[in-house]
């Protein structure tokens, strides 16, 4: 890369500097938020196109402050492009975000492309493609981003900590691939100041930019959930943190919503009901795409059933409205349900919104719990209104299994520990819920709705509202939280176990078999993901009962046990590992669906990573980009040996379930009896030292927060 220089447009105002579009895809808005919500007034006032606005400069829009009464602030990345460079380019996930199919790969880059793209993703200019949709745009050419800053609160460690934002995460702008139709919002990670920075710096380090650019990928490749990458840069500055000074970072991450749980937070606990109610038709209008309640729907219902309400309450009809739902109180305690009266409930869009929230969040924390990852800072500003993974910060995917592991070295008491996490979800959402109540409770109660649009305070009523969500949120956590983990995490380990998919689950499966074999895992302190490919060579063809397969079963305990120590209690381990298996023996072989060993062993390979982006195998990237990355740029290029593994780590993550799943493990009985599995590599020479055990080195590592 040359340091290269803005090129001047003709078409350009004199002084202002302008540069090509970088190969990316178009902007939807230059700025999505400014369509509905609040915008911070002093970060507002050089922002239009009014000839007399006066442009407030960066330092003042930068300036940490206490913001009220906006959901987000105008700010500009600190222009941190001097010597910046791109260390990685996700091209993988480029395609899915809609960048011009001849500009997947960095090789067909011009160099001033190159130029642009790590201009506009380290701060150093601000031009974009022209609009896709604005139809006053069309035609234009490139303009102006309007980045921003959104304002959000948190709870974090159990206790409220008010005004949090992006402190050091600003968006640039929001497009949409036009042949999906996914809304993505680019977000730089470590680009400067923002008026949310408090008492720090703005910036990210490699070490920790590293670590999210990574796990991102893997969690999303493990068919969970999570924020994206796009690419990686180099800002070639010094960040200072406790451990010293160290190379400073940019990530540009990517997700079709940037809004947490603590965005609702931030304006409940000031009171603020004018925004709160703002941001939550904005989830609803835009990132749920639910459609307004339909005020003769909810005029009938009143009708119906709070004029009944007022008289005798029926009981609830079978050929009900599908958003009634007569909850009879006590009848899950056991009480009669004649003598109780049953509830009708109007399940609103704001109802419909915190069930969806709830139901995503399900299926995050059961895939966390199934792939074996650990998030490490549950923060309700860490929980994603998507119900996306957030937050790349101390996580670690389980080594040995261990439900009580901690991954946070700042987590003393395990709030975070990974058999947590469920429940803090839950927890989590208990607080979202809070914020939420008055406009759930309101129900249909139209006049209620309205009413919240103001700021008017009124403790009788708003005691009223709370109690009309009490039973909503209630079952809308049973339903659509509670049952839907406990559903889906089913379906995940059956899926992993080789017990066949969704339709197959039974009910016994989870009790008989995954919970006792994790039981085996954490008495042994077995690799989690290990555990998971060996069972795939486990072989049931020929043995009808599981006391058949006594060779081929001390092979496997043989091949999973990680010590000599945990060896010598092999003969133990063989008893105990029965305990299980027999039972999963007999669930294979009983379903023609599962007892062909070959077959399930190709499923199971398949969901289950062969390369798993342990903490070890982050900090090899780390130490290794970091030594380059301190070289000079041309040192770096010319010399580093490994220069290219990042991009191959990345790679990994991207493809962890091995290249040829198919090729079965050879499995030979010797003349004594005993029972060797030979690893058959093929497919997996690619990983190189990067799958199979952890290094001694690599074991227990903990990463710092300091990032
Ligand atoms: N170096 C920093 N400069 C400014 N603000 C920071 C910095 N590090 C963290 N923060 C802010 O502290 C709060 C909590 O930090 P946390 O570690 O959860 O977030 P993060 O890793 O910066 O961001 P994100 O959740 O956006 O990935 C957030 O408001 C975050 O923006």
């Amino acid at each position: 890369m040359t340091s290269c220089a803005f090129s001047s447009s003709p078409s350009a105002p004199v002084g202002i500097k302008t540069i090509v579009p970088p190969p990316l895809p178009s902007p939807r808005h230059p700025a999505r938020f400014t369509s509905s919500l609040l915008c911070d007034e002093l970060s507002a006032l050089g922002q239009d196109d009014d000839d007399e606005a006066v442009p407030v400069p960066d330092n003042l829009l930068s300036t940490p402050r206490m913001v009220r009464n906006a959901v987000y602030s105008f700010v500009n990345p600190e222009d941190q492009s001097k010597n910046a460079f791109l260390l990685g380019w996700n091209k993988e996930f480029a395609k899915e975000l809609g960048v011009d199919i001849n500009k997947i790969e960095r090789s067909q880059w011009s160099e001033q492309e190159l130029d642009n793209l790590v201009k506009l993703l380290t701060g150093g200019g601000r031009k974009i493609p022209a609009p896709q949709r604005d139809e006053d745009d069309a035609g234009k050419g490139p303009r102006e981003t309007q980045p921003w800053a959104h304002c959000y609160g948190g709870h974090q460690f159990g206790y409220y900590a008010g005004q949090l934002g992006d402190g050091r995460a600003i968006s640039l702008y929001e497009t949409v691939n036009p042949a999906t139709g996914q809304s993505w919002e680019l977000q730089l990670k470590g680009a400067g100041k923002t008026p949310y920075s408090r008492f720090a710096d703005g910036y990210a380090v490699l070490r920790s930019s590293i670590r999210e650019y990574l796990c991102a990928e893997a969690v999303a490749t493990l068919d969970v959930a999570s924020s994206r990458s796009l690419a990686i840069m180099s800002t070639e500055t010094m960040v200072v943190r406790e451990e010293g000074g160290e190379p400073g970072s940019i990530v540009c991450r990517v997700a079709p919503s940037w809004i947490r749980f603590g965005s609702f937070e931030i304006f409940f606990y000031r009171k603020d009901r004018v925004n709160l109610r703002r941001l939550a038709e904005y989830v609803c209008d835009e990132v749920y795409s639910l459609p307004r309640d339909d005020p003769q729907e909810m005029a009938a219902f009143k009708e119906q059933f709070r004029k009944a309400e007022l008289e005798t309450i029926p009981e609830p009809e079978s050929d009900e409205p599908r958003h009634v739902n007569a909850a009879v109180e006590g009848e899950a305690q056991g009480a009669p349900a004649t003598t109780k009266q049953p509830k009708a409930l109007y399940r609103n869009r704001f109802a419909k919104m915190f069930e969806q929230v709830a139901y995503k969040t399900a299926i995050m924390v059961s895939g966390w719990q199934a792939i074996g990852f650990c998030h490490g800072v549950m923060n309700t500003d860490n929980m994603s209104i998507l119900g996306l993974t957030i937050d790349f910060g101390p996580y670690a995917f389980l080594d040995k299994y261990d439900p009580l592991f901690i991954c946070n070295h700042s987590d003393s008491e395990g709030r975070y520990s990974f058999q947590q996490q469920p429940g803090i979800c839950l927890w989590n959402l208990g607080r979202l819920a809070l914020t939420l109540e008055n406009l759930i409770g309101a129900q249909e109660r139209v006049d209620d709705l309205d009413w919240l649009h103001q700021q008017e305070t009124d403790t009788e009523k708003e005691e009223r509202l709370k109690e009309g969500a009490k039973d909503i949120v209630v079952e809308i956590l049973n339903k659509s939280f509670r049952d839907v983990f406990l559903k889906d995490y089913r379906r995940r380990m059956n899926e992993k176990m080789g017990l066949g998919g969704a339709d197959q689950v039974k009910d016994e499966d989870l009790t008989k078999i995954v919970v006792p074999a994790l039981a085996w895992m954490d008495d042994y302190e077995v690799d989690y993901h290990q555990f998971f490919r060996a069972l795939a060579d486990y072989k049931v063809e020929g043995a009808d009962t599981v006391d058949k397969n006594g060779a081929q079963i001390e092979a496997l305990v043989k091949r999973l046990l990680p010590t000599p120590v945990h060896l010598a209690r092999g003969s133990a381990a063989v008893e105990e590992i029965k305990g299980w298996l027999e039972p999963y023996h007999l669930r294979l072989v009983q379903s023609s669906d599962l007892k062909d060993d070959q077959t399930r062993r190709i499923r199971m390979n398949k969901v289950n990573p062969a390369f798993v982006l342990r903490n070890w195998v982050a900090q090899r990237v780390i130490e290794r980009v970091t030594e380059s990355v301190m070289k000079t740029r041309e040192e770096s290029i010319e010399e580093d040996p490994d220069k290219n593994l990042l991009d191959r780590v990345l790679w990994m993550c991207q493809h962890p379930f091995g290249e040829d799943a198919s090729q079965a493990d050879e499995t030979t009985t010797t003349a004594d009896g005993t029972c060797e599995i030979k690893r058959n590599n093929a497919g997996l020479e690619v990983y190189g030292e990067y799958v199979g055990p952890v290094p001694e080195w690599g074991q227990g590592i903990q990463c710092s927060c300091s990032s």
